[in-house]
């Protein structure tokens, strides 16, 4: 069998470099394509989905920093080299942090940049084989998480479509995946959609369809015409050789209210819904994920053991968690990375939840003007969208027209700065 070779985005302001890296590459069979500002950078990572992306941290539109952000955000699996040539520590930390899988300096060595790009690609297959594995059994023995468990065993493979509702890192992706493998699809692929990728053509639908799991994650977020073909297509009996599992954020009736989605097409799709809790909901499964999230770093990643103290624990159990599981297994991770000691303990902790919640702290309305620019500009784009938000009701597509941007893209930014729908 021939297998391609991954395809790489090169993003570098200065033509030489960009051209000789891409040469280089290119020697070594790599697919590559260039982009030289942050613009194109994010036209080609949409269009082309590259497997690699080599990151210049210095440019003149917008930082690299600011870029590996938003690629996380729209793709957490891809791989990430950050370079540039006045890296300093704490901008290797920061970018390890937002998920840079290594940092290369300038000027590059040609030799040292070819063996990080095949190390990363290494991980990322390794990484890929984890999610794979991650088709695991939901952890958790709260009241709620054995519900949920139940109640999939119950619906998956009876074929009716499946609603999954629940706040940002819920789970949502998990437990569509366990509904797969429990399914009578599981050896179908399980093919996931966003928004921004919904195919228009019903054909190419329906034959991605055809006896896979399609998972659609954001379904509010579905444009009118790609509302429209889903609700024919289901209308029809032309999804019917599929498992088709659709998850949203919010319970759709207030996107209904607000004209941005289908009444007909929800009741299609919600005849089974399962709500997912929020992790403040269910604090009593945090030692088990925790001591999952441990076990499974150390096992499959490779990451140094550490011991979560009883007390460091209990200070996870009395968190809010905005960002639910995902923020959780986030900042283990991040814990098992950064810190040296064996034992991680109740300050370790407060120090890493107190740097997730600098920027969703900030609710009085003022800007601080001692952070750094990234994280003030964070907080004034959080303020102006809460703004918006309330101007409009609550109302996204009328803040997106205020605000002058695209509605998906203002809920992905919601997401990322935090901003919740409800509590706006
Ligand atoms: N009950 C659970 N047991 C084990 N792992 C979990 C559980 N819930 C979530 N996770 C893990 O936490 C991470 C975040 O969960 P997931 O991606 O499923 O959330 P999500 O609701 O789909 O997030 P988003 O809304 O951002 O798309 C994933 O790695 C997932 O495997």
């Amino acid at each position: 069998m021939i297998t391609e070779k991954p395809l790489i985005l090169v993003v570098d302001d200065e033509p030489d470099i960009r051209e000789l890296i891409k040469d280089i590459l290119e020697d070594e069979n790599y697919r590559v394509v260039t982009a030289e500002d942050g613009q194109q950078a994010r036209q080609q990572f949409s269009q082309i989905t590259p497997q690699l992306v080599l990151l210049d941290i210095w440019m003149p539109d917008v930082d690299g920093i600011s870029l590996l952000k938003e690629f996380k955000e729209q793709r957490a699996s891809v791989t990430i080299l950050m370079m540039s040539g006045h890296g300093t520590i704490e901008t290797a930390v920061e970018a390890t942090r937002l998920g840079a899988s290594d940092f290369i300096e300038k000027p590059l060595s040609m030799a040292k940049l070819l063996r990080a790009v095949e190390q990363a690609l290494e991980n990322q297959a390794k990484q890929s084989a984890l999610q794979h594995e991650q088709a695991i059994t939901p952890v958790g023995k709260s009241a709620s998480i054995n519900l949920l468990r139940e109640q999939a065993e119950r619906v998956a493979g009876h074929g009716m479509p499946i609603l999954l509702i629940g706040e940002g890192g819920t789970g949502k992706h998990c437990f569509a995946r366990y509904l797969h493998r429990l399914g009578n699809y599981a050896n179908g692929r399980f093919i996931e959609l966003s928004p921004e990728s919904f195919p228009l053509d019903s054909l190419k639908l329906t034959s991605l369809a055809q006896s896979n799991c399609v998972f659609i994650n954001d379904v509010g977020l579905l444009s009118d015409e790609a509302q429209s073909l889903l609700s024919h297509l289901l209308e029809s009996g032309q999804m019917n050789s599929c498992q088709l599992i659709c998850a949203n954020e919010h319970s759709l009736e207030r996107a209904i209210l607000h004209g941005e989605f289908a009444e007909g097409l929800l009741y299609q799709l919600n005849s089974i819904t399962l709500n997912l809790p929020a992790l403040r909901d269910h604090v009593e499964d945090i030692p088990e994920l925790v001591h999952f999230f441990v076990d499974l770093q150390t096992t499959q990643a490779g990451l140094p053991y550490r011991r979560f103290t009883v007390a460091a624990q209990n200070r996870l159990r009395n968190y809010p968690w905005p960002g639910n599981v995902l923020e959780l297994k986030n900042i283990i991770q991040r814990l098992l990375l950064l810190e040296e000691t064996d034992d991680i303990d109740v300050e370790q902790i407060d120090a890493a939840l107190q740097e997730n919640s600098t920027i969703a702290a900030q609710e009085d309305g003022k800007i601080n003007f001692d952070l750094p620019l990234r994280e003030a500009r964070e907080q004034f784009e959080r303020l102006y969208l809460l703004h918006k938000l309330q101007e409009t009701d609550g109302n996204v597509g009328k803040a997106a027209k205020l605000a002058g941007m695209e509605r998906t893209h203002l809920y992905r930014k919601m997401r990322s700065l935090g901003i919740d729908i409800k509590q706006s």
